[in-house]
């Protein structure tokens, strides 16, 4: 019989190790195979070279000049929280052409660029260590009056940048919170519901600080390829939920398309 690491490997060409066959159900994992790819790492370790490397083969795919539809610069929209660090660990290792990678964020908190909690500020230690300019970094205007100018001005400078007629990013990296939100998407908040635009804002927002921008659920939607990342026993229960039992549910499990890819630790992927 085929081993379930062999079937999940086979299916998705994704690299997947210690897979927690035992408890899986193989049809509903297939079906939901059939769109998704999979990774579920050992550590943390592993999991950041398993996401770099797949962003680097993206990367080259889409500048490659023999692609039809080969690209000036790759749009990448970028999560805070635990994938800063994800990142930190591969991203300055990668021999990756720089100059032609724009970076955004997927959702931002609007604070000042000073305060821990920006999420700009949390990168930056990470963009220190890259061959970057200001020219590479998309990121909001913390300075504006309020946080719904701030997403205005941030939609406006997408809407500059984003370069795809549809205006959608190329590459997004999501993270997932316990509750299941992904960017800035709360589960049953308002902002979940915005369907006109690329960006808009949350101003109560259940885990602080309370007042943030974020993309809409149909601009994540519509990115070219999306690669989420959770890691942690604390996200394992809404993993389960999300792939597993196919639950829409929570702002993650809204996120759908024909190229998103999952990478989890094996205590995220503990209750699959
Ligand atoms: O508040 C946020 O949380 C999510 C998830 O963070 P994590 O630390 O649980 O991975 C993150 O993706 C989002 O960008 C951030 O603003």
């Amino acid at each position: 019989m085929l081993g379930l690491n062999n079937l999940v490997s086979s299916c998705t060409n994704s690299v997947t190790s210690n897979f927690p066959s035992e408890s899986i159900h193989i049809t509903d994992l297939l079906k939901t195979m059939a769109t998704s790819n999979f990774v579920v790492s050992d550590d943390e370790q592993s999991l950041s070279q398993s996401l770099g490397y797949h962003i680097e083969k993206l990367i080259n795919e889409l500048l490659h000049p023999a692609q039809p539809s080969a690209k000036e610069f790759v749009t990448i929209g970028l999560s805070g929280g635990s994938l800063i660090k994800i990142l930190s660990n591969i991203l300055p290792y990668l021999a990756l052409p720089w100059a032609k990678i724009r970076f955004f964020f997927a959702d931002e908190r609007f604070v000042p660029f000073s305060s821990d909690d920006s999420t700009y500020h949390s990168y930056d230690k990470l963009f220190r260590q890259l061959p970057l300019t200001e020219k590479n970094i998309c990121k909001i205007n913390p300075d504006v009056e309020n946080v719904e100018q701030c997403a205005k001005d941030y939609e406006t400078k997408l809407k500059e940048l984003l370069k795809e007629p549809d205006q959608s990013f190329d590459i997004l990296l999501l993270g997932m919170g316990p509750d299941g939100h992904t960017a800035s998407l709360f589960p049953d908040h308002s902002a979940l519901n915005v369907s006109d635009g690329l960006v808009t804002y949350v101003k109560n927002s259940p885990k602080p600080p309370t007042e943030r921008v974020t993309l809409t659920l149909p601009t994540i939607n519509k990115s070219k390829h999306v690669l989420i990342c959770a890691t942690g026993e604390s996200k394992a229960q809404i993993v389960k939920e999300v792939i597993k039992d196919k639950s829409k549910q929570y702002p993650i499990g809204q996120v759908q398309g024909n190229n998103v890819s999952w990478y989890l630790d094996k205590q995220a992927a503990s209750q699959l």
